[in-house]
């Protein structure tokens, strides 16, 4: 089902619109967001989230990140306020991340990019029934977007990292209870928002995106264990090493980046 598509040379972000137009729409994401050609707005507030009571279910490899699942049966972890105009409900976090020494991070500042980023994927389950019908609609879904800098350890991402041993392949996938991702969160919320695209395919134009403005540090030893992950089955003879998964910055097209302040 669905088209096949990757981060290589023949399947890569330059190709993805043969399969998914699309890519070549009016509001696609990552961008570039350039600090002071943002709006400051003074009625965008705070962003909460309400992940206390969240339940993380598992952890697995899609063969294009890796994927920590959350139950979304109810409003127990939801993302609320900013440009929201409901509470979204978080379903999964993921990452993106580069090579050695690589740039690994989808949205880029100032054309400056990060080693990596990290993505909760929140939807609106007031306005529609299921997320995937949320994830077609244009308010859909909000993504949290955490810049990764490479420096010291980070004291709770070794929850993650631990594991990913037990994912490495494409299609492995293990039970990962108890997680909470407000320890992955920096300690400003201060954030940018616009209106954007899931950055893989079908790059569904259904992203309210809020990208926070501080970075957390991740250490090169963590984010090395990244790179172990395979983009590749187990019983596949060709091992590909799962790094650079990252689409690179689209056109704005017009779109306003919106600051919180
Ligand atoms: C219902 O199908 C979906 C496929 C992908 C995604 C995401 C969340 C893609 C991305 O992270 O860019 C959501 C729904
Ligand atoms: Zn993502």
């Amino acid at each position: 089902t669905g088209h096949h598509w990757g981060y290589g040379k023949e399947d890569g972000p330059s190709s993805w619109y043969r399969n998914y137009p699309v890519a070549e729409g009016n509001r696609q994401s990552p961008i570039d967001i350039v600090p002071n050609e943002a709006s400051h707005d003074r009625d965008l507030g705070p962003i909460m989230t309400n992940y206390d009571h969240c339940t993380s279910i598992n952890i697995s490899n899609n063969g294009h990140s890796v994927v920590v699942e959350f139950n979304d049966s109810d409003d127990r972890s939801v993302i609320k306020g900013g440009p929201l105009d409901n509470p979204y409900r978080l379903k999964q976090f993921h990452f993106h991340w580069g090579g050695k020494g690589h740039e690994g991070s989808e949205h880029t500042v100032s054309g400056e990019g990060f080693a990596s980023e990290l993505h909760l994927v929140h939807w609106n389950a007031v306005k529609y029934k299921t997320y995937g019908e949320a994830s077609t609609a244009p308010d859909g879904l909000a993504v949290l977007g955490i810049f990764l800098e490479t420096g010291d350890d980070h004291r709770w991402l070794h929850m993650i990292t631990d594991v990913l041993y037990m994912v490495k392949y494409k299609g492995s996938i293990t039970d990962f209870k108890g997680f909470n991702p407000n320890c992955l969160l920096p300690s400003s919320l201060h954030y940018w928002t616009y209106l954007g695209s899931l950055t893989t395919p079908p790059l569904h134009e259904s992203v309210i995106w809020i990208i926070l403005k501080e970075p957390i540090e991740v250490s090169e030893k963590q984010l090395g264990m990244f790179r172990m992950l395979l983009f590749t089955e187990e019983d596949d003879d060709q091992k590909m090493r799962m790094e650079n998964n990252f689409r690179p910055p689209q056109p704005i097209k017009g779109r306003r980046v919106r600051s919180s302040n």
